[in-house]
């Protein structure tokens, strides 16, 4: 049945991979954030990442949010965002991000917060 489940492995299109947990009984998650987007060098670089799902997993189509704090710098993005399966079982994670970056002052404090989607779909093969 169409049900799409936030649990596992997950690539959007900038290449950046994340891995989220078994979701708890209060909807809650943890994961993995490896992203592929690094100013400095070419390694993938692991940041933590926690959310929560709305109502756990009975919904069929659920929606969610999670924070990734970025171990690399001194920012952090927010994901909100709705679980989706198409009529041929792939799922795919439709997403809207806000990325906060460290600024030196409040005066800055205008060109601190980036805005964009992403869309994550799922990578078979990989604790299913
Ligand atoms: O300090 C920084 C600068 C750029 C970053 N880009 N990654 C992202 C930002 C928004 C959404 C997805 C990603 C990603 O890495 O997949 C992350 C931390």
């Amino acid at each position: 049945d169409k049900k799409c489940v936030l649990s596992g492995s997950w690539r959007n299109e900038l290449g950046s991979n994340m891995t989220i947990s078994a979701v708890n009984a209060e909807g809650g998650f943890t994961g993995s954030y490896f992203t592929a987007v690094t100013a400095t060098n070419k390694r993938i670089l692991v940041s933590p990442l926690k959310g929560s799902q709305n109502s756990k997993s009975q919904r069929k189509q659920p929606t969610f949010g999670f924070t990734v704090s970025w171990t690399f710098s001194n920012s952090v993005t927010v994901f909100v965002g709705q679980c989706f399966m198409d009529d041929n079982g792939e799922e795919s994670l439709k997403t809207m991000w806000l990325l906060r970056q460290e600024v030196g002052s409040p005066f800055a404090d205008w060109k601190a917060t980036r805005v964009g989607t992403n869309v994550f779909t799922r990578i078979k093969g990989q604790n299913m």
